[in-house]
């Protein structure tokens, strides 16, 4: 199974590619560039070189730390710094080529280099494929906090080669499965019903049914970025982008006092959990949808808990971009596809609902 869906965004729409052998379109995409620069983690440089081949124009591969290494100010300064050396100029391309925290941080080059050029992303993992590499939010992580510098930034195209994931470790290709089981609960639920029917087919990344997944998480993301682009504050039940942050104000908090060494999947795992709990508690999610996220995300493999108490994450959680001024902003779910926003919510029931988490 394959697919195209387009991305009708604020900045201009682009395709979002999605087969096996995607990458072979590359060279139509070049456009009137006359150098192109291809950001890439280090493991990957195999197929950056053969990225580089296929662009036919003059290439530099820059080489960047994998993984959050990689989402840093000093390893976009050093791109910037690679990008003057190779003298990239306006109608110049970069490519990003590797999992989320490569295309994170090659989409934000792209968006700041010389204020902004052509960009084409390349995302190898299935979270970069899901994910990461769609809708236009780029950027880097600071001590303080994930994703706390970034820019809306659009790429003129997404090739995502189904063939590229053979090499994925599985742990990878859970925590990628962790983005769309979320658009499950909060747009789709023939997601939920496709994992339920069989968990190990959806972890096979040659199978019909993970291709269908990995398509329909695609469409979630794409209809809510074109419906809002730039995240406005979103009011009760009238929810934007925001959405797609289900589960997120913990799992960034987790990521941060993990010190970036969680897969981003398995903390929105605990977060998708911790808040299901929260949303029974407070907006009458059934009994069942809960149970739900700790069948699909555990049956999944990834984590529903985190070796922290509560009280040493809320802290963080209070640098979430949805947060306004000191009052805490959380993505809640009334039922599955019905997302709203819990502004300020009890503290006390946030704790508990930590607390009852299965260890
Ligand atoms: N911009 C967004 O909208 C958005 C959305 C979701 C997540 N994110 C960000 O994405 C990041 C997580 O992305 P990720 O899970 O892809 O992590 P990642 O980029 O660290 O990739 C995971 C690991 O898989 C390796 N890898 C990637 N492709 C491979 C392949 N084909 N074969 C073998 N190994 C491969 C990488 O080198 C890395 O070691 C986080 O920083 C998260 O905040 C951003
Ligand atoms: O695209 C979005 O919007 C999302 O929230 C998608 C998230 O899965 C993703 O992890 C995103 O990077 C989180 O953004 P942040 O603004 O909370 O840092
Ligand atoms: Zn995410």
């Amino acid at each position: 199974m394959s697919g195209t869906v387009r991305v009708e965004s604020q900045l201009g729409p682009y395709d979002v590619v999605v087969e096996r052998g995607a990458l072979d379109r590359l060279p139509e995409l070049v456009g009137d560039a006359s150098r192109v620069a291809v950001i890439h983690p280090a493991p990957l440089s195999a197929l950056a070189e053969r990225v580089a081949a296929l662009v036919g124009v003059p290439t530099t591969l820059v080489p960047v730390p994998d993984a959050e290494a990689a989402k840093t100010p000093q390893v976009l300064a050093d791109c910037w710094d690679a990008l003057a050396e190779a003298g990239l100029t306006r109608n110049d391309l970069v490519i990003g080529v590797g999992g989320g925290t490569t295309t994170d941080l090659a989409g934000f080059v792209a968006a700041s280099w010389l204020r902004g050029v052509a960009y084409i992303s390349v995302p190898t993992s299935v979270l970069a494929m899901v994910d990461a590499a769609v809708g236009g939010k780029t950027g880097i992580n600071l001590p303080a906090g994930k994703n706390l510098v970034g820019a809306f930034y659009e790429p003129r195209a997404v090739l995502c080669d189904l063939s590229l994931l053979s090499s994925l470790e599985a742990a990878e290709v859970a925590s990628g499965l962790a983005e769309v089981i979320k658009c499950g609960f909060i747009a789709d639920p023939e997601i939920l019903a496709l994992a339920t029917a069989d968990l190990t087919d959806s972890r096979d990344v040659t199978s019909d049914r993970f291709a269908e997944l990995v398509l329909r998480a695609i469409s979630v993301k794409a209809d809510v970025v074109a419906a809002d682009f730039t995240e406005a504050t979103s009011v009760g039940d009238r929810v934007g982008r925001e959405a797609l942050n289900y589960g997120h104000t913990l799992g960034h908090a987790i990521e941060k006092h993990a010190g970036f060494t969680w897969r981003h999947g398995q903390a929105i795992s605990v977060g998708m959990a911790w808040m299901a709990r929260v949303s029974r508690d407070l907006l009458g999610l059934d009994g069942d949808t809960v149970d739900l996220h700790d069948e699909l995300l555990g049956g999944l493999g990834l984590p529903l808990s985190y070796p922290a108490p509560f009280a040493d994450l809320r802290p963080a959680m209070s640098l979430d971009k949805k947060a306004r001024g000191a009052e805490l902003r959380l993505i809640g779910l009334r039922s599955v596809g019905q997302v709203t926003v819990l502004a300020g919510p009890d503290e006390s029931v946030l704790a508990g609902a930590y607390d009852s988490l299965p260890r």
